[in-house]
C-alpha cells in the first residue's frame, strides 16, 4: 500500500462583485474575490494538495495565470486534471480536508454543498471530503476581510 500525502494553500482578495465561489458552490456576497479563474479559493487549495501529493508542481505551472485560455475558468477544470492525473499514476483519493479561513461568508451552513460539489468533481464518495471553516478572530487580512485563505489536506492511496 503506498500512501500519499499533500497540502494546499491559496488566497484571493476581495473586490468587486455580488458572489463568491467556494468549494464549487456560488454563494451571495456584498464582494466578490478576484482571479483570473473564478477565484475559487477552496477547490484551488484543494488542486494543489493532490499536484504536492503526487510532487507533480502546483496549479499555476499546469494552468499558467499569464495564459489568457485560463481567463475566467471554472474551477473545476483544475480539479478534475489533479484527480486524473493522480488516477493515471494509480491513486484514489483517500481522503481530503479543506479549510476556509473568512470572517464571511459562514460556510458551515454551505459544507455539506460543497463537499458534494467537490465528491461529484472528483467522482469519490462524499465521507471522504471535508469542508470546514474558521474565523481569524478579525486578526489580519482575513480578518479585516480583504480576502479568504484556504488550506487543504490530501491523502492519496495505490493498491
Ligand atoms: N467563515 C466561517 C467561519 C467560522 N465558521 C464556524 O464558526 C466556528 C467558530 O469560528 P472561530 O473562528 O470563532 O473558531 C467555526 O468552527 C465554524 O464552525 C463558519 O461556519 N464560517
Ligand atoms: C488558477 C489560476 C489559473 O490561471 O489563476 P487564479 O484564478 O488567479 O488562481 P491562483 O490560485 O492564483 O492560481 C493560479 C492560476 O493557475
Amino acid at each position: 500500500m503506498d500512501i500519499r500525502l499533500g497540502n494546499g494553500y491559496d488566497v484571493h482578495r476581495f473586490g468587486d462583485g455580488d458572489h463568491v465561489w467556494l468549494c464549487g458552490v456560488k454563494l451571495p456576497h456584498g464582494r466578490g474575490l478576484q482571479g483570473h479563474s473564478d477565484a475559487d479559493v477552496g477547490m484551488h487549495a484543494l488542486t494543489d494538495a493532490i499536484y504536492g501529493a503526487l510532487a507533480r508542481g502546483d496549479i499555476g505551472q499546469h494552468f499558467p495565470p499569464s495564459d489568457p485560455q485560463w481567463k475566467g475558468a471554472e474551477s473545476h477544470i483544475f480539479l478534475r486534471h489533479a484527480i486524473g492525473l493522480a488516477r493515471g499514476m494509480g491513486y484514489e483519493m483517500m481522503n481530503c480536508d479543506v479549510t476556509l479561513v473568512c470572517e464571511r461568508p459562514k460556510v458551515g451552513p454551505h459544507a455539506l454543498a460543497m463537499r458534494s460539489a467537490l465528491c461529484q468533481i472528483m467522482e469519490v464518495d462524499v465521507d471522504r471530503v471535508s469542508v470546514k471553516a474558521t474565523t481569524s478572530e478579525r486578526l489580519g487580512f482575513t480578518g479585516r476581510e480583504e480576502g479568504i485563505a484556504a488550506l487543504a489536506t490530501a491523502a492519496l492511496i495505490k493498491g
